[in-house]
């Protein structure tokens, strides 16, 4: 295998041969069966607290699109839920598919939405670097959004008016005053395990937090996700149709809800 991607060549089935961690026991996404999932009452509410200027760039890195944001001090932070202590935010990205009934990594019984938002954070208490939290177990946190087909979203059109901009892999521009607390329902209800990265590296360092609430995107907005390119300037352009990852066994994983 070439360089890991989403198709047929370079895809989820066979990312085992360079990453042997695709068949461990904690790894992302998964289909939560709510009938499985166990109450926790003491289970905390989640707190998100962002600063707008912590905003950089926007992104196209060939696999997704988002914002990165400054991690270099405890400005933008995710505290409570299933975490101890705070994790900072480091980036914002989405998956998503070839047409609207697919897309989402992580399925509710067996349900997929059109598509996930991940807000990545990392455990700045004990870590001092985000590539060393992403070693250890309690080392990242992650918050996905589901996305579902319905009114046009406000804000999401923050970012989708700028995917022109970055269309080739490797192309960024500059992105700020951007607060993600946007982008989340009303509800914060969430349902929580013990994860991975679900892109190579696989890692198995991910604390999940699954907001239950959906948010609604228009499928014009979603268009435009699928008219990134996953190539740079001047290769062949190959265009970013699909970039999610299918669900993992559970193997005896617990999924907790508040
Ligand atoms: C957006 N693509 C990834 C970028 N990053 C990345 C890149 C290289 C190495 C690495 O691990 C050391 C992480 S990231 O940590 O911000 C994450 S988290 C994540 S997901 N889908 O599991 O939430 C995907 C990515
Ligand atoms: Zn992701």
């Amino acid at each position: 295998m070439l360089h890991w991607g989403y198709d047929e060549h370079n895809g989820p089935a066979r990312w085992k041969e360079v990453f042997p961690v695709a068949n461990g026991d904690r790894q992302s996404p998964i289909d939560i069966k709510t009938e499985e999932t166990k109450y926790d009452p003491a289970l905390p509410p989640i707190s998100p607290n962002y600063d707008p200027t912590s905003a950089k760039i926007i992104l196209n890195n060939g696999h997704s699109t988002g914002v990165e944001f400054d991690d270099t001090e405890n400005k933008s932070v995710l505290r409570g839920g299933p975490l101890t202590g705070s994790y900072r935010l480091r980036q914002i990205h989405f998956h998503w598919g070839a047409s609207d009934d697919i897309g989402s990594e992580h399925a509710v019984d067996g349900k997929k939405y059109a598509a996930e938002l991940h807000v990545v954070h990392w455990n700045s208490d004990k870590y001092s670097t985000f590539v060393e939290a992403a070693r250890q177990r309690d080392g990242l946190a992650v918050m996905a959004v589901f996305l579902k087909i319905g009114e046009s979203n406000s804000q999401l059109k923050k970012i989708t008016d700028r995917l022109d901009t970055i269309r080739a892999k490797g192309k960024q521009a500059l992105f700020t005053n951007f607060d993600p607390s946007c982008l989340l329902p009303h509800s914060l209800d969430y349902w929580t395990y013990l994860g991975s990265l679900t892109v190579p590296p696989l890692l198995e360092s991910v604390i999940w937090i699954i907001l239950r609430e959906p948010i609604s995107v228009s499928s014009e907005q979603l268009t435009k996700f699928r008219s990134l390119l996953c190539t740079a300037e001047g290769e062949g352009a190959c265009r970013m149709l699909r970039n999610y990852r299918p669900p993992q066994p559970l193997k005896g994983r617990e999924v907790r809800r508040n």
